[in-house]
């Protein structure tokens, strides 16, 4: 599938006395099964990496986990350590309102809780949903391993030895209440997203879709992915949309830069590793989520704020000309409009769309945690 999601059904709400007040697309995608490679060597594997796209890999083996990791199992072999977790009331957590709280529950209790829809204990109300993304035992300093955090169950899981080693950066441990809806973001490493427990629907949007996701740092303000209001966010229809469901023990590759949406269809057990694709020398060495952009990208931005305050010191026709300069500057030597392929990111699409750099957004970025 190319060039944008396939919409199924298009509309408008209407207020009473026919008052338009807003167009709902529905974007539901067609699952996208030429995604999923079955029985994948290492050697094939190599060739899939260099396309850049993403990928399931069915059927390598992961290990144990998936016939041992029931919740009683992970709850006594994971013991009690305390856990930071996401607890929201709804299903679709919201990065924008805050629809949820940071807590921390023992490992074994928020397992629990995480595979139960309706609990005796609770922190908001007895339907409240549960995400966890383990990380070290101090986020500011250390790095998610769960080798060194959950030894006890890191021996029943295989990582596939599809990278080099001295490539690895995290390993991090991803429980999730059923329904529960993570917001669209990317991540700046190299990802398998291996689950273990649970199915699990992903939509992936390409790194080149950026300027129609609405972006806050590194993640999309648009929530409702599936019925999109079109007068907050006509250019949505236009991102590249891909749709996978998981299944316990399938691998999803997530190339750097692709945007990922992901919502546990039942109780989900995961893992992803990260680990870097650019050379050591490119990352920010107090990253510890792996989701700080990459330091030349960090000192663009930089130099364009600057440049924006240079542009800032003359009135407003000038500040106007000088930009679409600059913009033009940049669509022409930096944007890849698809023609140069020789960085793997732009394969075989004849059909890229143009998209323009778009400064406002890009330039007051928040960077927020997932
Ligand atoms: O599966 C999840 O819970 C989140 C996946 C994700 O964001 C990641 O692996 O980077
Ligand atoms: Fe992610």
């Amino acid at each position: 599938m190319r060039n944008g999601s396939k919409s199924v059904m298009e509309g408008s709400v209407l207020l009473e006395g026919s008052v338009l007040l807003a167009s709902v697309t529905s974007t539901l995608t067609p699952v996208t099964s030429n995604l999923i490679k079955s029985n994948v060597s290492k050697e094939t594997f190599n060739d899939l990496y260099k396309k850049r796209r993403p990928i399931v890999l069915r059927g390598v083996d992961i290990g144990p986990c998936v016939e041992r990791w029931t919740v009683d199992y992970l709850a006594s072999k994971g013991g009690d350590r305390e856990v930071k977790i996401h607890v929201s009331k709804t299903s679709q957590m919201d990065f924008i309102n805050k629809n949820f709280m940071y807590r921390s529950l023992p490992f074994s209790e928020l397992v629990k809780r995480a595979s139960k829809t309706k609990q005796e204990e609770y922190f908001a109300e007895e339907t409240e949903k549960y995400y966890l993304r383990a990380l070290g035992d101090d986020p500011r300093k250390d790095i998610a391993d769960i080798r060194v955090q959950f030894p006890n169950l890191a021996s029943d899981i295989n990582i596939p030895p599809f990278f080099p080693e001295e490539k690895f950066f995290s390993s991090v441990f991803r429980i999730a209440s059923p329904d529960l809806q993570l917001w669209t973001h990317y991540d700046v490493m190299d990802n398998f997203l291996i689950q273990v427990q649970g199915r699990k629907r992903v939509i992936l949007f390409s790194p080149s879709s950026v300027n129609f996701l609405y972006m806050n740092g590194d993640k999309s303000e648009v929530l409702e992915i599936d019925t999109v209001d079109t007068f907050r966010f006509p250019l949505f229809s236009k991102a590249e949309r891909y749709e996978v469901i998981l299944e316990p023990g399938d691998i999803l590759f997530i190339p750097a830069l692709w945007f990922h949406n992901v919502i546990s269809l039942e109780f989900g057990v995961a893992v992803n590793v990260f680990w870097k694709h650019l050379d050591d020398s490119m990352y920010d060495t107090k990253d510890t989520y792996g989701n700080k952009d990459p330091l030349p990208a960090t000192r663009a931005f930089q130099i364009t704020d600057r440049a924006i305050k240079a542009l800032e010191e003359m009135p407003a026709e000038y500040r106007d000309f000088y930009a679409r300069r600059l913009i033009s500057r940049i669509e022409q030597k930096a944007v890849n409009h698809g023609d140069k392929s020789d960085d793997g990111f732009h394969s075989d699409k004849p059909d890229d769309e143009f998209h323009s750099v778009k400064l406002d957004d890009e330039f007051h970025r928040v960077k927020l945690e997932d």
